[in-house]
C-alpha cells in the first residue's frame, strides 16, 4: 500500500466533511437503510456520539449506491476504489496469516470472507469535530464490531481509539503509515474464542478534528458462520452458535445494552 495513497485518504476524507452541510446532504443516506452521509445513527450506536460519517458499500461493486458517492473532493470516488482494492488484497494476505497461525489450512478463512463478488465490504468514513467539552461526550460510544474484521486508517496525528483489555481501557498510538487491524465479532465466533474482538471507543479531542475510516469486512448474508471444526475439541468445546446474517443478531441486541457476542455464546 502507497503511503501517498493513505494519505490522500485521509486528506479527501476531511475535506469532504468540512464541505458546507448542504453539500455534504447531497449524499445522505437514501431512504432508510445505513447507506450515505449523516451523524451516526441513533438507534444503532446511542444518542450521544460525537461523530459524523460516511457509510458505504464498495464490494460486491454492482451494489455500490453512487448516489451516496461525493464527488467532491473531485477524486474522491476514484481514491477510494483504489483504496478499496489495496485493503481487499491485505486482507486475504491476513487471513491466510491468521488461519496458520492456528495451524489451519490456509485458506480456510479465505473460504468464508474475502470474496469481492460475495462478501460485503463496507467504507465507513468517521469525523469527530474538536469538542471543547471533549470530556463530557464520546465520539463514538462503546462497541464491538460486527465484522470479520475491520482495517482502519486512523488520523495521522490525532489520537483517539481506546481498546479495553483486562477491565482497563488502554489507547491506541497513531502510527502514521500503518492501518489498525480490529478483529470483528464473526471472526471470534469462526475461531471459536481464539481471536478476540475487543470492545473500542473513540474519544473526542478538545483542540483537534479527528477523522478515520474503517473498512468493514462483513460475510456474504447467506455464508454459514460458526466455530471451525478444526477448533473444536474437548478442551474446546463449541462456545459460539451457528448462523448466518449476523447483522440481524447485531441490530436487535443493541436496546439490551448488551454485547451481540453474548448472544452468540452457548453457555
Ligand atoms: O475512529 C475510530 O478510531 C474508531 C472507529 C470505529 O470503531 C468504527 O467505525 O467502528
Ligand atoms: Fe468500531
Amino acid at each position: 500500500m502507497p503511503v501517498s495513497l493513505l494519505d490522500e485518504v485521509r486528506e479527501m476524507s476531511k475535506e469532504f466533511f468540512k464541505l458546507p452541510l448542504e453539500e455534504k446532504e447531497k449524499y445522505s443516506s437514501k431512504g432508510d437503510d445505513l447507506e450515505g452521509y449523516g451523524n451516526t445513527n441513533a438507534v444503532q450506536r446511542g444518542s450521544l456520539n460525537w461523530n459524523d460519517k460516511l457509510h458505504l458499500q464498495v464490494y460486491p461493486e454492482e451494489k455500490r449506491q453512487l448516489l451516496c458517492w461525493p464527488e467532491n473532493p473531485q477524486h474522491f470516488r476514484t481514491t477510494l476504489h483504489e483504496y478499496s482494492k489495496k485493503n481487499l488484497m491485505i486482507l486475504r494476505t491476513l487471513l491466510k496469516a491468521m488461519a496458520r497461525s492456528l495451524n489451519l489450512e490456509e485458506e480456510r478463512f479465505l473460504e468464508l470472507w474475502g470474496d469481492e463478488n460475495e462478501d460485503n465490504t463496507h467504507a465507513r468514513f468517521n469525523f469527530y469535530p474538536r469538542c471543547p467539552m471533549s470530556d463530557q461526550v464520546v465520539g463514538l460510544k462503546p462497541h464491538g464490531d460486527g465484522t470479520a474484521i475491520t482495517m482502519l486508517l486512523q488520523d495521522k496525528e490525532v489520537e483517539g481509539l481506546q481498546v479495553v483489555k483486562d477491565d482497563r481501557w488502554f489507547r491506541v498510538p497513531v502510527i502514521p503509515h500503518a492501518l489498525t487491524i480490529l478483529v470483528g465479532d464473526q471472526m471470534e465466533i469462526a475461531s471459536n474464542g481464539v481471536f478476540k474482538s475487543p470492545t473500542h471507543k473513540a474519544v473526542v479531542n478538545p483542540q483537534y478534528d479527528r477523522m478515520s475510516l474503517a473498512m468493514l469486512f462483513i460475510p456474504s448474508l447467506d455464508k454459514e458462520i460458526g466455530p471451525l471444526e478444526e477448533l473444536i475439541n474437548e478442551e474446546r468445546p463449541q462456545l459460539y452458535k451457528r448462523l448466518k446474517d449476523y447483522g440481524q443478531v447485531y441490530t436487535q441486541s443493541i436496546p439490551s445494552g448488551k454485547r451481540p457476542i453474548d448472544m452468540m455464546k452457548i453457555n
